[in-house]
């Protein structure tokens, strides 16, 4: 429960609107309790006058008498109706203060969850899944939000509904009072069990929902596979099992539920049943008249929900808890990369790793081995190796996604961890192997990296990523959509997009990891050329297998098991007769 404390911030904010919520119900449940004493009213002034007509039959009075009676009755029906309806219009500004306010915190709420996962470094997503991410931010964030709204709602009012009814029913009869609210704490025990039940199958239900929506998502985006391998049957067999369980489950929720209700009105029934034989004993006694009874009818009635919701509350907050719970383990959890400084600094782009290395914290895998090498602002860096080698690594630890383990990451001579991050990521941009594309259009994906950038400016990245061509073969051009990850573009478009997007924020420092693996060598040269034109006085880090993309640089590093075996010029290289020469060999022939 204590998970639940978390939120009195949230409550606190919204106080206000709580506070007109509660005063609202204590009026809505007045108007609720009001009419039951008017019934009782106007039932006894039934029975005196039906008895008292009787003596007046005959007589010229009965006309008056029988015409006053209808009057104060019409009075008492129009009564009623009033208290109804003002009841409803008290109910509807509870619902607009106390449920509006945990809608707000839901919004609030899922706002700052959303802006901490922002913060939280990468071995946090690769430590936990997407679905987990999304669950804790959508679905707990609903089942909290149950407690802020619902529960506390049906909390407040049960208490004042119990004590407006019950103290009223106690002052007129105890006995009476008694025996009509005996079987009401059974119904609210049961209600709770059974709601238990409920949630448990609901779990279960929603379970296989989420495991049939990632079998369904993966079948979609691996639609090519599927109709490659002819496996169509196969997937539809899966989908046919995965649903079946799912029906199965919703079936068996749906006779718990068919349970619930019966359960429920038979509870109600003896209540009422309770009221009118108890009632009848006192009424025969002269302790109260016979309007009590329909008074204790309609109490009971309205207690109805409020014992009912007993039982539904004590559930909602446990599940609240226990998600809260969930929400927090991430909300507690403190991102390892932060920044030191608030200074925003323009860098020149010399670039120095000293002895650096890192050792994964998930995987425990050692990328990188006391690494060494010095880059200047204008130079063109180029790192080859072996899969594995550390390439993407040094990247990583260049836009500061890591830190790393030892050593110590220099830039303009100062300590990379010294600067302001976000200035400092906003001076270095990086291509990634793993081209990334939102499902949007390519002006948009490009623009990603400069929100304020002008057409022409992105029309010129297109140019010197060589993808203006492509783009004017389209019908839409730059307002092409390109699919979810860019599904409808070439693997050579994707990473050019990328690179368009990188070159676009004008970086110091640009990093290209692996980005010209999937285009031919003459656009590969065409983009090297127009790099070394918008890159004059800033810092290029090329990374590649191939040795047509690392020839031209100032400095080419060869990586091996993290460590560097190689370094120099492609002459240098070439000269010493190393892996760097068996690799062109190797490359040139390929070509030829
Ligand atoms: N995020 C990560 N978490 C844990 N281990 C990782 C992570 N990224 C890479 N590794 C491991 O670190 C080592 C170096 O990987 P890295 O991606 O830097 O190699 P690479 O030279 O870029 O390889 P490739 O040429 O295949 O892209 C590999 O053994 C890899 O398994």
């Amino acid at each position: 429960m204590k998970e639940l404390a978390f939120l009195n911030k949230y409550i606190i904010r919204y106080g206000f609107r709580l506070t007109l919520g509660i005063i609202f119900m204590i009026v809505s449940n007045i108007f609720a309790i009001a009419p039951a004493q008017v019934v009782r009213y106007a039932l006894d002034l039934v029975i005196d006058t039906f008895k008292t007509q009787e003596l007046l039959k005959g007589t010229a009075q009965h006309s008056v008498f029988i015409d006053d009676f209808f009057q104060t009755v019409l009075l008492y029906g129009g009564l009623i109706v009033l208290m109804a309806l003002l009841r409803g219009v008290f109910l509807f500004l509870v619902r607009q203060t106390i449920i509006v306010m945990s809608r707000l915190i839901e919004y609030d709420l899922k706002n700052d969850i959303f802006e901490h996962y922002q913060k939280l470094t990468l071995s946090f997503y690769r430590r936990n899944n997407t679905g987990d991410l999304m669950a804790r931010i959508s679905e707990d964030v609903s089942k909290v939000r149950m407690y802020l709204g619902p529960a506390i709602m049906y909390s407040i009012n049960m208490v004042i509904s119990f004590i407006l009814t019950i103290g009223i029913m106690l002052s007129i009869n105890p006995t009476l009072t008694f025996w009509a609210l005996f079987p009401l704490p059974l119904l609210s025990i049961s209600i709770y069990f059974v709601n238990n039940i409920i949630n448990k199958k609901s779990e279960l239900i929603q379970q296989q929902l989420s495991s049939m929506s990632t079998f369904v998502q993966e079948a979609f985006s691996g639609i090519r596979v599927i109709k490659a391998f002819v496996r169509e049957k196969e997937s539809l067999s899966q989908f046919d099992e995965n649903a079946t369980e799912y029906q199965n489950r919703q079936l068996e929720l749906a006779k718990v539920n068919s349970m619930f209700y019966p359960l429920m009105l038979f509870l109600i029934g003896l209540s009422t049943i309770l009221t009118v034989y108890v009632g009848g004993i006192e009424v025969e006694k002269g302790t109260i008249t016979p309007g009590v009874i329909a008074e204790f009818i309609m109490y009971v009635t309205l207690l109805t929900w409020p014992v009912t919701s007993l039982g539904w509350v004590t559930s909602i907050v446990q599940r609240a808890a226990a998600s809260q719970k969930r929400i927090n383990e991430f909300l507690n959890e403190a991102p390892d990369i932060v920044s030191t400084s608030n200074d925003k600094i323009n860098i020149e782009g010399n670039l120095r790793f000293d002895k650096v290395s890192l050792v994964y914290p998930d995987s425990g895998i050692k990328a990188l081995n006391e690494l060494s090498f010095e880059i200047e602002s204008g130079k063109t860096l180029a790192i080859l190796g072996t899969t594995g080698s550390g390439k993407s690594t040094v990247a990583n630890l260049i836009s500061r996604l890591y830190d790393p383990t030892s050593g110590q990451i220099l830039i303009d001579g100062k300590d990379l961890k010294e600067y302001n991050l976000h200035d400092i990521r906003s001076q270095i941009n990086m291509a990634p192997q793993d081209v990334f594309l939102f499902s949007n259009t390519l002006r948009n994906n490009i623009a990603f990296a400069k929100t304020d950038a002008s057409e022409e400016e992105i029309i010129q990245a297109t140019k010197d990523a060589g993808l203006y061509e492509n783009i004017q073969q389209m019908e839409l051009g730059l307002d092409t959509l390109v699919g979810e990850r860019g599904i409808t573009l070439s693997g050579g478009q994707k990473q050019r997009t990328t690179i368009a997007r990188a070159i676009l924020g004008n970086p110091k420092v640009l990093v290209l990891d692996d980005s010209l693996s999937a285009v031919d060598t003459k656009t590969e040269n065409l983009i090297l050329n127009n790099l070394q034109r918008v890159m004059r006085n800033k810092t290029s880090i090329i990374i590649s297998h191939r040795v047509s993309s690392a020839k031209l640089a100032d400095k080419i590093l060869v990586l091996h098991e993290g460590k560097i075996v190689e370094q120099g010029t492609h002459d240098e290289l070439i000269e010493i007769k190393g892996h760097y020469n068996t690799l062109f060999d190797q490359q040139s022939k390929g070509n030829e």
